[in-house]
């Protein structure tokens, strides 16, 4: 997808709100255990349910390796039915890879060629030939970590490093990489504050933050200091949502929460403009 059809997507609906598909069998409603895939099964009606109200999906590629070759089955159907069903939203991988050159080459082929996803997420630490192979797919997109939501974040993102933060080395170093232009970044909604100085960096990329719900990150705060003139960000619930209920009415609780995020964007783009 390119980023111009993400951006068309999120005026159309008025929303910038991306839902984290991270499921856990032991917090998913009871009856859907006795279906053959539950995972699937869960994913789907939470997509059929929400699909107007959110651009993108992300995946945790962790709460389907938890589960062996069968959380793999559930992670490939979850992708192909979005893909097949709802074209137009963004798709993300949260796989936070990254490694040498021929093994991160191997990564981009299995998440961008083999399961199809339109980006991935990617950790900065092996630097620019670790980072390029993914950047070379053509309309497909390298979310790299630069600031994330957690308090580790503090143990290295932080600090000064030769009279800068390495965060913002991250983000300066990167934008000399190939094919830069199919960089976004990660920057957690807990750390809404540090937005204004990223934005002087990296004024026009988008955004992946998660944060906001069970993490207890603010929405106004993020789109305070963090909104550009296409949007320029995609604000990540996971927990928030999908949990909203463990009873018969998941699907539906899990659209009034993402409903009530919509309604908190549009009014939020509405007063941008
Ligand atoms: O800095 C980061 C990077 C990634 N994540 C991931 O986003 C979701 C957040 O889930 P919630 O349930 O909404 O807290 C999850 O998959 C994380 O691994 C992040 O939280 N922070």
């Amino acid at each position: 997808m390119t980023t111009q059809e993400l951006v068309a997507q999120i005026h159309k609906k008025k929303s910038f709100l991306c839902i984290g598909l991270d499921v856990d069998l032991n917090k998913i409603p009871k009856h859907i255990l006795e279906k053959e895939d539950p995972i699937f099964e869960f994913n789907k009606a939470i997509i059929d349910a929400t699909h107007h109200l959110a651009v993108a999906y992300k995946p945790n590629i962790a709460f389907y390796e938890a589960y062996g070759i069968k959380g793999w089955e559930s992670l490939e159907k979850t992708i192909t039915y979005l893909n097949e069903n709802y074209p137009e939203v963004f798709t993300i991988a949260d796989a936070k890879r990254g490694d040498i050159g021929n093994t991160s080459t191997m990564y981009a082929k299995a998440f961008f060629e083999d399961l199809e996803f339109d980006s991935i997420t990617i950790a900065p630490y092996m630097g620019k030939d670790s980072v390029e192979p993914f950047l070379a797919f053509e309309n497909k997109h390298t979310i790299l970590l630069a600031l994330t939501s957690n308090q580790g974040a503090f143990d290295f993102q932080t600090k000064d490093v030769e009279g800068k933060e390495l965060y913002k080395q991250v983000l300066e170093v990167s934008k000399s990489y190939e094919n830069s232009e199919n960089l976004m970044y990660v920057v957690g909604a807990t750390k809404a504050e540090y937005l204004s100085d990223i934005r002087k960096i990296i004024p026009e990329s988008f955004l992946l933050v998660p944060g906001v719900g069970a993490q207890g990150g603010n929405l106004q705060e993020v789109c305070k200091h963090g909104l550009n003139n296409q949007v320029g960000l995609l604000v990540n619930s996971s927990r928030g949502i999908i949990y909203a209920s463990d009873g018969m009415d998941y699907d539906k609780a899990a659209a009034n929460k993402a409903s009530e995020l919509q309604k908190q964007m549009q009014e939020i783009l509405n007063t941008a403009k």
